[in-house]
């Protein structure tokens, strides 16, 4: 934006000072009597949100994937939704316009048997559900500067989001269709509507900007789990609110002016107040102050600054010493600019560092305190701060919290939004008469962070991003500049400033940054209708997948970890793509983006909302996805399935000679034992050079010792055994492909079926590292099963294996019909799973469980060790690293974990 160009100040000062929408009584009073500070034009009136009546958008209801699971883009069915759908929404501000879009697949395809079959026998007759992670639909984020409108309309025009983006039916006709309205908000609506209507010839519809902040706020905070955070002392910190317990709190947007609004439910707000004093404020009196060209560049003078040299503190007054009296320290500020007034100095004799600086903190400490009063005034404890003032800015949100912390004594809590730039346009969105997004919950949206996302979904930027190649070719600049945005800010030395009343605020750990960084944490939202919550899980509001804190020297560990893994996966994932130069290119570009992941989160472990291990390496495997590496231990897998299948019968007929206390432990050891084989963890990879897998398992199986690190062993054979009462259906879920699933996993299925109890195999919707998918082991199943009758005749009671097998040894002929064995995918493409977000498939299959089974570190020790469910649970794993094992079990590499949890 340039400086000197007041038609391109950063919001018009309308824009935050009750909008060009809907006029509240009290405004137009206001307005009648010329100029009023905004805190004058508080509402006296309640408004409901009013939506006006566009055409029908996007309709989520029904919505359905149509696919298999070999599908990599397959479609989301939307059986309501009318070809029409505008995907996009626009929020224009003075300084920036942000969009919110939506895009969609368009591939066909059908259902594979399995999936149906499955279906049918857990009447799941919706015919519309459909599994994640094969998305249906993607909310995306994007800002552009006002100042570069042109490259905003390009690229909307590139998108054709206009249209209904690039897939949309009027795109490919090459039909105009007249008339096409996108909904719009924010001053640049108005300003920029003929524009728009020349250059994409599109009519802006617009939405009230009030109504379209509390909108987005509350989707916000309803759907996604991570948005809402406290910032002390440079420390984020993510807070979970309740639901059913958001209602009221006060909306602070910090715009050019500042409205504050206090916000009783859906639709349901008032504008309380304001103040004219905001972020134009600073930005105006920073630009005639300093020779800075744009916001961005005084916000980061800022931090260079040291306020003592201009403002008056109480120690400036009380030749050094406190005002102990009335609680005021020497370092604090008595008058923002107060120094000035003796210093006798011109203003080029100021740094503009700390001219920033004082300027900063006095307007954030006043609209610190001016929210806190409002709060007071109708006793709200929670103030959540938004607008684009700021920014996602350290500095900005510590003073704020710290004047509301101080002026409230604790009692009140600061809190910002990740999304907090995207208010509005979300509002704008969600102003579709349908567009599905009330009904969604937080289990039904994934935040993906994409490579694309930091440019195209974060940072203000130019074209947009087109295909792959195009992604490469920018990579290396993208990690350049990664490098420049993660590098820490560089503070001033330690000031003695306080501010208008407060302390400063120390701020720990060097980490204060500015917008250039906050801009890479908003993801791109997928919408996954079908996800539920696990009806087993016995708390799901306390529930946390993951075992360990992730704290900065967790996190240092894991960032090397998974540094060091990665030369080893980059050339698996390569040679899983025929090891083309394509491929190699591709396998360059993924270990730099997941690099450049790591070191972000390294630098800032809160970027992405709460990151813990699981998020970790679910973002490996996403990452490998995006760069087109569908399956990187594709033919390890292959390999280590066909030698264990081809074992398995000696084994069977090995177990089958033993009585069955001496089975059920040899199984358990089986499982144990056979958990070994993790392409994931550095250890057993070293291990694998050293043997065939059969000599690894055998080895392995020798070193069985009991006790084993966690041995509940003996209480769950007594369980297993009590004869009055068995278990009726017990859901397995499994790791690793291999001896793993063929040699642990399938003999103690068997073992399930063969006391009658019904079985169904949980396993991964999508590859993770060497994990069987719930694509594959239908065939595992079926090959084990051409030399196990009980196999062959649960797999056929549960559909899994469609056709009668002709000329197989069948020894169950005479066995009267079995209970099922099922296959159900859980909705994870990750070595861990978070239970609160799993397939509808696997939480239909889980209503009458009584037995749960996690197998492998990822499911079970990283992910769910303390895990509490309605259900008994038997936790199996063996601990492949030395550093896990000692912090979780005080333990050694190699033990073995059988935790039994009987749910009384
Ligand atoms: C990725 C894994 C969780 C997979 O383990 P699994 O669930 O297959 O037992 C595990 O291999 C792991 O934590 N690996 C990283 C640690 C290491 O290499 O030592
Ligand atoms: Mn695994």
């Amino acid at each position: 934006m340039a400086a000197n160009n007041s038609s391109e100040a950063p919001i018009p000062p309308l824009e935050e000072a009750g909008g060009e929408g809907v006029k509240h009584e009290a405004e137009a009073e206001a307005d009648g009597k010329g100029k009023a500070p905004a805190q004058a034009q508080a509402a006296s009136t309640t408004t409901m949100l009013h939506r006006s009546g566009s055409r029908p958008q996007l309709d989520l209801s029904g919505a359905a994937i149509h696919g298999t699971l070999e599908d990599r883009n397959p479609t989301i069915l939307l059986p309501n939704q009318s070809d029409d759908i505008s995907h996009l929404a626009l929020d224009i501000g003075g300084s920036l316009i942000k969009l919110v879009y939506f895009s969609r697949h368009a591939d066909q395809s059908t259902e594979d048997k399995r999936k149906l079959s499955t279906k049918k026998r857990l009447e799941i007759f919706t015919g519309a559900r459909r599994s994640y992670p094969v998305l249906g639909g993607r909310l995306h984020f994007v800002k552009f500067e006002t100042g570069k409108l042109n490259e905003c309309l390009d690229f909307i025009s590139s998108k054709q989001l206009h249209r209904g983006g690039v897939d949309s039916p009027s795109w490919r006709s090459g039909a105009q269709p007249d008339n096409i309205v996108i909904k719009a908000t924010g001053g640049g609506a108005y300003k920029y509507a003929d524009l728009f209507k020349e250059r994409l010839g599109v009519s802006l519809e617009k939405e009230d900007e009030m109504d379209c902040l509390v909108a987005g706020s509350n989707f916000l905070l309803k759907a996604i789990r991570h948005e809402a955070f406290t910032h002390m002392d440079g420390q984020k910190e993510y807070v979970q609110i309740d639901q059913n317990d958001m209602f009221p709190y006060l909306l602070v947007n910090v715009g050019s002016g500042v409205s504050i609004i206090k916000v009783d439910g859906h639709g349901k707000f008032q504008r309380v107040s304001g103040t004219n004093v905001g972020g134009g404020t600073y930005w105006g009196l920073g630009r005639l102050m300093t020779e800075c060209k744009s916001f961005d560049e005084l916000l980061e003078l800022s931090q260079r600054g040291d306020n003592s040299t201009i403002d008056m503190l109480v120690g400036d007054i009380y030749g050094g010493l406190d005002y102990s009296k009335i609680g005021l320290s020497a370092s604090t500020i008595a008058s923002s600019f107060g120094k000035t007034i003796s210093d006798n100095k011109e203003l080029s004799e100021y740094r503009p560092e700390d001219i920033s600086l004082s300027l900063l903190r006095m307007i954030s400490y006043n609209i610190g305190q001016i929210s806190y009063l409002n709060a007071l005034r109708y006793g709200l404890k929670r103030i959540l701060f938004g607008g684009f003032f700021i920014r996602g800015h350290a500095y900005t949100m510590d003073t704020i919290s710290f004047a509301v912390h101080f002026w409230s004594k604790g009692e009140a809590k600061a809190m910002f939004l990740r999304h907090e730039g995207f208010l509005g346009a979300l509002g704008a969105f969600m102003s579709y008469e349908k567009h599905g997004l009330d009904d969604l919950s937080a289990h039904h949206l994934v935040e993906r962070f994409p490579m694309g996302a930091p440019y195209v979904g974060g940072k203000i930027h130019g074209p947009p991003l087109g295909d792959l190649n195009e992604k490469i070719s920018w990579m290396e600049k993208f990690v350049q500049k990664g490098i420049q945005i993660t590098a820490p800010v560089p503070m001033g030395a330690p000031a003695t400033t306080g501010m208008g009343g407060f302390e400063r605020p120390t701020s720990k750990g060097d980490i204060l940054r500015s917008d250039a960084s906050a801009a890479l944490n908003v993801g791109v939202l997928h919408l996954v209708p079908s996800l539920d919550v696990f009806p087993l899980l016995e708390d799901p509001k306390t529930y946390e997948p993951n075992t360990i804190d992730l704290d900065h020297n967790e996190f240092k560990y894991w960032f090397t970890v998974l540094s060091d893994h990665l030369p080893d996966l980059v050339e698996k994932a390569v040679a899983s793509e025929g090891g083309t130069d394509d491929a190699k290119r591709r396998g360059d570009a993924f270990a730099h983006a997941f690099s450049a992941h790591l070191f972000r989160l390294m630098e800032e472990p809160a970027a992405y909302g709460k990151f813990g291990l699981a998020n970790l390496l679910e973002l490996r495997e996403e990452c490998l996805r995006e760069f087109q590496f569908f399956d990187a231990y594709v033919s390890i897998k292959q390999r280590e399935n066909e030698a264990s299948l081809a074992v398995l019968p000696d084994l069977l007929m090995e177990l089958d000679s033993m009585d069955e206390e001496a089975r059920l432990l040899a199984l358990i050891e089986g499982v144990l034992a056979a958990n070994i084989f993790d392409w994931g963890s550095k250890a057993c990879v070293d291990l694998y050079h050293q043997g065939t897998i059969i000599e690894i398992y055998r080895m392995s199986r020798k070193k069985m010792q009991r006790p084993w690190r966690i041995d509940d062993f003996d209480m769950f054979k007594k369980r297993m055994l009590k004869k009055d009462q068995p278990y009726k259906k017990a859901l397995i879920s499994v790791d690793n492909s291999g001896a793993d699933v063929v040699l642990g996993m399938l003999p103690l299925a068997r073992e399930f079926l063969r006391h009658g109890i019904e079985v169904v195999l949980v396993a991964n919707s999508l590859p993770a590292l060497n994990d069987i998918t719930a694509n594959e082991l239908p065939e595992i199943v079926a090959e084990a099963a051409k030399h196990c009758g009980i196999l062959r005749k649960a797999a056929e009671a549960g559909g899994l294996i469609v056709d009668a097998m002709a000329g197989i040894q069948d020894d169950a002929k005479d066995e009267p019909v079995s209970v099922p064995l099922m296959v159900v995918e859980n909705g994870c493409g990750s070595p861990c799973i978070d239970f609160r977000q799993v397939s509808s498939e696997l939480a239909a299959a889980a209503k009458d469980a009584d037995l749960l089974i996690l197998e492998g570190m990822g499911r079970a020790l990283h992910t769910n060790l303390n895990a509490r469910f309605k259900c008994d649970a038997l936790k199996l794993a063996m601990v492949k690293n030395q550093r896990l094992a000692e912090k979780l079990f005080n333990g050694n590499i190699y033990d073995c974990i059988c935790k039994f949890e009987p749910v009384s």
